[in-house]
């Protein structure tokens, strides 16, 4: 079975066994996500937090990141998984929502799951009226 239930569902699996990676000692609170590039390349990431607590980064980020130095192309990526260790879903920070609109389309889903259920959005519903900025304009 190759449908978009079927992906929905491998992605949540594979979520959440990212989320096993996680170092997250302080909130243990243990994130993970997952998405498919255009070429097939399977990306994941956890969030990894740090004692001086403002520098952890989220799950979603870490995945997007990898892909970037993994020099993948994200514009084309259909969907993000994320998954929490919870009995209700979670939307993602608002830190998460800009990188996103950095590297993803404004109709790319993103589809947080949790062990009992699941909701979408895509990045333009999450971030509307995103900041966008066209360097050329301004320099000087
Ligand atoms: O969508 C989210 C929300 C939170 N976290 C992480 C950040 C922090 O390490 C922990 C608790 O907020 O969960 C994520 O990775 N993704
Ligand atoms: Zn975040």
């Amino acid at each position: 079975m190759s449908n978009k239930h079927s992906q929905l569902h491998d992605l949540h699996v594979t979520a959440k066994a990212a989320a096993a990676h996680a170092h997250a000692p302080y909130s243990r609170f243990k994130v993970g996500a997952a998405f498919v590039t255009d070429a097939g390349e399977l990306i994941t990431g956890c969030n990894v937090e740090n004692v001086s607590y403002g520098l952890s980064n989220c799950a979603e980020r870490t995945a997007i990141f990898t892909a970037v130095a993994q020099g993948a192309d994200l514009s084309k990526v259909k969907q993000l998984v994320i998954y929490t260790p919870s009995a209700q879903v979670y939307s993602p920070c608002g830190a998460c929502r800009q990188v996103m609109a950095e590297f993803f389309q404004p109709e790319t889903e993103v589809i947080s799951t949790c062990d009992t259920g699941q909701q979408s959005w895509t990045v333009a519903t999450l971030l509307p009226d995103a900041f966008h900025f066209d360097i050329e304009k301004y320099r000087v």
